[in-house]
C-alpha cells in the first residue's frame, strides 16, 4: 500500500463527515476559527479551523517551532492572537484572561514546571483551587465563610496527592521534588479546580522512565473520570499509546489529524517531520523503535542545525528518588 492510500480515512466515530485537517467533531469541547499569531515576520500560528473532541485524549504533535505551545498559550489566555475566535463548551473565550479561562473549566500545565519551590507541596496544591471565597474582602473578614471551603480544598488536595503518590511529600518544599514529581504536582494542582479540559504541555519532558508508566496511567484515569485531555508531546510512544485522536501542526497550520494509527502514515505528517524529500514511512519506523518522530526530528535537526533546541529536548531528567526507583 502506498503512503497516500494508507493515509485515507473515510470516517471515524468522533468525526462528522470526512477525516482531515480541521474536520468537524460529533461533540467538540473546543472550536477555534481563524486563529493567527504573528511574531514580527513569523506567523507562529495560522489555524483556520480546529475542533477538539470532548471526553477524549487528543495529542497535538509537530516538529519544533510548529506553533503548538503558542496555540496553547492563545487558547488559555496566556497570549493574545492577531485574529481569531474560539469557544469552550459553547462559550466564547477569545480575549478572556488566563485566570478566567481556568475558572471556566479549561486549565493547562507548562513545558517547564511552574511549582513554587519555597512553598510546601500542599500549599502549591491549594493555590490551584479557584473561586476561593476568602479572596473577597468582605468574606475574608468572616472566618466561618472561608474555613469550610479551606477544609474542603485541603481534603481535595490530600485526595489528589494520594492519587499521584505525593502524599508523603505533603509538607516538603516543592523544590525538593524530582523533575518527574514536579510534573505530577503540576498535573495534580491543575486538577484542584475540577477542570473539564486539562491541557498538558509536554508532560513527559524531563520525566524519569521510572515515573513514565504512572504518568500515562494518570492521564488515562483523567479520561475515565470524564475529563477531556489535550496534550503536546514529542514522545511518540506516549502519543500512540494513550491518544484517541492526533492533531498535527507544522509551520503554524494544522496539516493533518486522525486516529494515531493512520495519522503516522499520512504523507503530510511525514513531510512535516522529514521535509518534502523523503522515502520513509513513520508507520514503518514505528516498528523499529519507540520514538520514530523523534528520530525523524533528529534527522531534520542534522539537516537544519540552525533550528534551536527546545527545553524538552535538552532537559536532562532529574535522577529518580528512592520511591520512584521502587515504583
Ligand atoms: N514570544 C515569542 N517571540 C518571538 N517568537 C516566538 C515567541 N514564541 C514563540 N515564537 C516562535 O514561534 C514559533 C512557534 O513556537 P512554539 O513554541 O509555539 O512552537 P512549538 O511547536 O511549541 O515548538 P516546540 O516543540 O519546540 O516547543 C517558533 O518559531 C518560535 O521561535
Amino acid at each position: 500500500m502506498s503512503n497516500s492510500e494508507s493515509a485515507v480515512v473515510s470516517g471515524h466515530p468522533l468525526v462528522k463527515g470526512e477525516v482531515g485537517p480541521g474536520c468537524a467533531k460529533v461533540d467538540p469541547i473546543v472550536v477555534a476559527d481563524h486563529v493567527t499569531r504573528q511574531f514580527g515576520g513569523l506567523k507562529a500560528v495560522d489555524v483556520d479551523h480546529l475542533e477538539i473532541p470532548r471526553g477524549q485524549i487528543t495529542a497535538l504533535i509537530g516538529p519544533n517551532g510548529a506553533g503548538k505551545t503558542t496555540m496553547f498559550n492563545l487558547l488559555t489566555g496566556f497570549d493574545k492572537p492577531n485574529t481569531g475566535t474560539w469557544e469552550f463548551d459553547g462559550k466564547s473565550l477569545a480575549g478572556v484572561p488566563a485566570f478566567k479561562v481556568a475558572r471556566a473549566g479549561m486549565v493547562r500545565t507548562f513545558q517547564l514546571t511552574k511549582s513554587l519551590g519555597r512553598l510546601s507541596v500542599l500549599q502549591n496544591m491549594l493555590l490551584g483551587a479557584t473561586g476561593q471565597k476568602g479572596e473577597k474582602l468582605i468574606a475574608s473578614l468572616f472566618k466561618p465563610i472561608w474555613r469550610k471551603q479551606e477544609e474542603e480544598n485541603t481534603a481535595r488536595a490530600d485526595d489528589l496527592l494520594a492519587r499521584f503518590k505525593l502524599d508523603a511529600k505533603r509538607e516538603d518544599y516543592a523544590a525538593s521534588l524530582s523533575g518527574g514529581q514536579r510534573k505530577l504536582l503540576e498535573m495534580a494542582r491543575a486538577l484542584m479546580s475540577k477542570p473539564e479540559l486539562i491541557m498538558l504541555d509536554e508532560p513527559m519532558a524531563g520525566v524519569n522512565p521510572a515515573l513514565t508508566q504512572s504518568l500515562l496511567g494518570h492521564i488515562k484515569n483523567l479520561k475515565s473520570d470524564g475529563t477531556t485531555v489535550l496534550f503536546v508531546e514529542h514522545d511518540m510512544h506516549m502519543v500512540t499509546h494513550i491518544s484517541d485522536w492526533v492533531v498535527v501542526m507544522a509551520e503554524g497550520r494544522v496539516v493533518a489529524e486522525g486516529p494515531p494509527e493512520s495519522v503516522m502514515k499520512d504523507p503530510a505528517v511525514i513531510d512535516a517531520y522529514l521535509g518534502a524529500h523523503h522515502d520513509e514511512d513513520l508507520g514503518d519506523l514505528m516498528e523499529d523503535g519507540p520514538n520514530p518522530v523523534l528520530e525523524a526530528e533528529r534527522k531534520a535537526r542534522e539537516a537544519h542545525p540552525e533550528i534551536e533546541e527546545s527545553p524538552g529536548w535538552a532537559e536532562n531528567p532529574t535522577p529518580p528518588t528512592a520511591e520512584e526507583k521502587q515504583a
